[in-house]
């Protein structure tokens, strides 16, 4: 397979302004230090992956996202998308993708939404046919036709979000990158923007790498993930293969006769420990290598009357969260 995206030993140093122990000296004197958001990262992506681009708050995500998009200049390394450098060709790379930042729109504020997808049609060129079939078939997957003449400032969260999908996609990119593309929407408007993606991905074999928040997100659209900590990749995987290696901890959902705060009390006085407390169902995290599930249901059973027992693997959340705190 072709490799589409080539990142080779990707730094980023950003000069941030110290503060100065002493104020009135800081006034007069600036003091700067050096920060790695990214950290010497290599990794390629294959045409029509979707890749997962994950890690806790500040590692990195979207300081490379800036970089492949050619938004950011690198401080060192190399990207190669398409065949090109991003920062140097911007021109040409702007032709092969698309881009969404979730909290950012990319519109024209004032004017209704169809004006800016003209402009974006002239600023691209992009041909008549070409346009008017993809704006009729997003207009109908992304419910966008009531918007249409609507100023994107008068638009809600959810409708800008769809609005600025459909702006990204009209140039038939090859790539794309969502930077949280589902932040703050509600879980419809979630599904749908999660299936127009995975439709794009699978019939048009668009590359995908997404950053989310949201293992949802990544769970429903991407089959590899890429972990990225303090600016440095440390895990790439398939995601099936996350799971399995990491899945010792498995999760028992269970719903007992009596009081829930009592029966959370007994279950206290166990080593076993409570991930989790609904209405009437209590969840238990256990060591697949100590107890085998009958062994572990009866000893549960030997504390609680239990009505109903699921036993489930640990999300990836989950996974990904102890990964990150093992480190
Ligand atoms: N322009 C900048 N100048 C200085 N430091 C910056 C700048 N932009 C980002 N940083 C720092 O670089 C680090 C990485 O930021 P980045 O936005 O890439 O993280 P992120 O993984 O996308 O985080 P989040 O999940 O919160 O969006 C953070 O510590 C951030 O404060």
């Amino acid at each position: 397979m072709e490799n589409i995206i080539e990142v080779k030993n990707l730094k980023k140093i950003y000069k941030r302004r110290k503060r100065h122990d002493n104020f009135l000296k800081g006034m007069f004197e600036r003091q700067y230090e050096e920060f790695k958001a990214v950290n010497d990262i290599s990794f390629t992506i294959e045409k029509g992956e979707a890749v997962g681009y994950v890690g806790p708050n500040g590692s990195g995500k979207s300081t490379t996202i800036k970089m492949l998009s050619g938004i950011l200049q690198p401080t060192s390394g190399a990207v190669y998308v398409n065949g090109i450098a991003p920062l140097e060709h911007r021109l040409e790379n702007n032709k092969n993708i698309g881009v969404v930042f979730g909290n950012k729109s990319q519109l024209w504020w004032d004017v209704p939404v169809k004006d800016s997808f003209l402009m974006l049609k002239k600023l691209y060129n992009i041909p008549d046919v070409q346009f008017n079939n993809n704006l009729e078939e997003f207009v109908n997957v992304l419910n966008l036709k009531e918007l249409l003449n609507v100023p994107e400032r008068q638009l809600s969260l959810g409708q800008r979000v769809r609005s600025n999908i459909t702006a990204a996609f009209l140039h038939d990119p090859s790539i794309v990158y969502l930077d949280e593309p589902t932040i703050g929407l509600d879980t419809e408007s979630k599904d749908s923007i999660r299936a127009f993606i995975k439709r794009l991905n699978d019939i048009k074999k668009v590359t995908f790498v997404i950053t989310s928040h949201d293992y949802q997100d990544i769970e429903t659209l991407c089959k590899r993930i890429i972990l990225i900590n303090h600016g440095k990749i440390i895990l790439d995987s398939p995601i099936e293969n996350v799971r399995e290696e990491f899945n010792r901890y498995k999760t028992i959902s269970i719903k007992c006769e009596g009081n829930n705060e009592v029966n959370c009390a007994i279950l206290e006085e166990t080593n076993f420990k409570i991930v989790g407390v609904e209405a009437d169902h209590i969840q238990i995290e256990y060591d697949t290598e100590s107890y085998d599930p009958v062994e572990l249901l009866w000893l549960l059973r030997k504390k609680l009357s239990i009505k109903d027992v699921v036993i489930s693997d640990r999300s990836i959340e989950a996974i990904i969260k102890d990964i990150v705190h093992n480190q």
